[in-house]
């Protein structure tokens, strides 16, 4: 029996739809995005492959996700585990941001190197706030970055792949992780192997189910898994 994995990044949040640089400010889902997340939802529970425990970031985005989904699915029971290893990629100064209006200032190309590349890190945050993040209690006794790349971010979830999934997977739990566009590209490029160069063109669309299984060696058994609502008309 392969391994089931589900991953979800969340609906579309209000800087989504605004066009801004987000990376770790905590803004809610937008209305658009809670309407995806249930239906997510929905495609997760027609799929059989119901959760039996969830694991999200410490960002609301990909909380209220993961809630809306569950429940949804009437799944809204089962064990939740929160990491700031899933949180999404650092994006530094850039953060609050505005992406079109940055990449008139700077070119796309640089622009598309930061949004997209695998070891270009942003400019970092300025000290304030950098100390306001510091004293932030849901990042207690963790090193908080300044700005990531996404090999930075693959570094620091790992652990949490290994250490904090790959157990309940191997309990035979199907699992389901709600998080974002780059902390998962970063766990996708390790999952099917992908280079440097392939993770640039990898986007992945809000709040579409992917569904994975995995193999006793916890690779893909088919490689980029399965978009759960590729059978939809
Ligand atoms: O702003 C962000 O944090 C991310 C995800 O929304 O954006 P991008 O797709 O540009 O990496």
């Amino acid at each position: 029996m392969p391994y089931t994995l589900v991953l979800l990044r969340h609906g579309q949040s209000t800087w989504n739809e605004q066009n801004l640089f987000t990376g770790w400010v905590d803004v809610p889902v937008s209305a658009l995005g809670l309407a995806q997340a249930r239906h997510a939802g929905e495609l997760i529970k027609r799929s059989a492959r119901l959760p039996d425990v969830v694991h999200t970031s410490l960002l609301r985005r990909a909380i209220a996700t993961a809630d809306a989904a569950l429940d949804a699915a009437d799944r809204h029971w089962v064990p939740v585990r929160r990491t700031w290893r899933l949180n999404e990629r650092h994006y530094g100064a850039l953060q609050g941001l505005d992406k079109a209006a940055t990449a008139a200032r700077v070119g796309e190309a640089q622009v598309r190197v930061w949004r997209r590349s695998y070891a270009a890190v942003p400019p970092p945050l300025g000290e304030a706030e950098r100390a306001a993040q510091d004293a932030d209690p849901r990042y207690a006794g963790v090193e908080t970055p300044g700005a990531e790349s996404l090999e930075i971010v693959v570094r620091r979830m790992l652990p949490y792949w290994t250490e904090g999934i790959v157990p309940d997977l191997r309990a035979g739990r199907t699992v389901l992780v709600a998080a974002h566009g780059n902390s998962l590209r970063g766990l996708i490029k390790e999952l099917d192997g992908l280079s440097d160069e392939e993770v640039v063109g990898l986007d992945l669309p809000t709040g579409v189910p992917i569904l994975y299984e995995l193999g006793e060696d916890m690779k893909p058994l088919r490689k980029g898994g399965r978009r759960l609502d590729e059978t939809e008309g």
